[in-house]
């Protein structure tokens, strides 16, 4: 599909040789924001994984922002990633080095080599985020919310066609979660596209976007959570 960034075509979605979710449709065009909700073990991370190339696609058709899921090779791994921006739950910064340095770590890692251009795209990104004036703390000297308002920053560098953010808010307070989510969805309306698994309901009430569910080995779009 023209502006789809994302198709799944008769997907499963396999853990080693555990099928997880069967007949996976989904298609998921610039600008979108879904939500992936599901019980515990239902599939959410599995589908994030195969997305992101952790988990290879063995069954159905998929394509991710101009890669083919079906003939990914590990050699293309890293040029998909730089195409998505990825956050976890657990943030997974480099505990050793400092805010500024996370960063320059991954742009070098990219393919990045103009000192001054660095310099200028992790100002840039953490502005964003709100982290411009803290880019010296170690990420142990952060809190939780804040680690993970550099982990957003991380995935915004190589201006990717599509977030993957899996459990975003899994290891925060509600009001950091809450503030947290309300940078998601500034950075949504600044034009990205987010797909972004939860559990966290007060989230998808107050924040209202398209669903997708996982359940009973199938995923499928689910009506907008009214607010209570
Ligand atoms: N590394 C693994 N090897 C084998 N099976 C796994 C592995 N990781 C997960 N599974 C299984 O795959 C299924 C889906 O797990 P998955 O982590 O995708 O669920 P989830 O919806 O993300 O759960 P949670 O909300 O707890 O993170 C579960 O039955 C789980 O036990």
């Amino acid at each position: 599909m023209e502006n789809s960034v994302l198709q799944l075509e008769n997907a499963a979605i396999y853990q080693r040789d555990n099928l997880v979710l069967s007949k996976v449709n989904l298609t998921i065009k610039t600008g979108d924001f879904y939500y992936l909700i599901g019980k515990t073990g239902s599939g959410k991370s599995s589908l994030m994984k195969t997305l992101y190339g952790d988990l290879p696609l063995r069954e159905g058709s998929g394509a991710i922002v101009g890669f083919d899921l079906n003939t990914l090779k590990e050699k293309q791994i890293p040029f998909l990633r730089r195409k998505i921006g990825i956050v976890f739950q657990d943030f997974k910064l480099l505990s050793d080095r400092n805010v500024f340095d996370n960063l320059k770590f991954v742009l070098k890692a990219t393919g990045w080599k103009d000192k001054n251009l660095m310099k200028d795209k992790i100002h840039e990104v953490l502005d964003k985020v709100g982290m411009k004036s803290q880019y010296y703390k170690k990420t142990y000297e952060l809190s939780g919310g804040e680690q993970q308002r550099v982990a957003i920053a991380r995935a915004l560098l190589n201006d990717p066609e599509l977030i993957l953010a899996d459990e975003p808010t899994g290891n925060l307070d509600p009001k950091t979660s809450l503030e947290v989510m309300e940078l998601l969805n500034s950075i949504h309306k600044s034009g990205k596209t987010i797909l972004m698994a939860t559990h966290d309901y007060q989230l998808i009430v107050k924040f209202k976007q398209k669903t997708l569910k996982c359940e009973g080995g199938e995923l499928f779009e689910v009506a907008q959570q009214a607010t209570v």
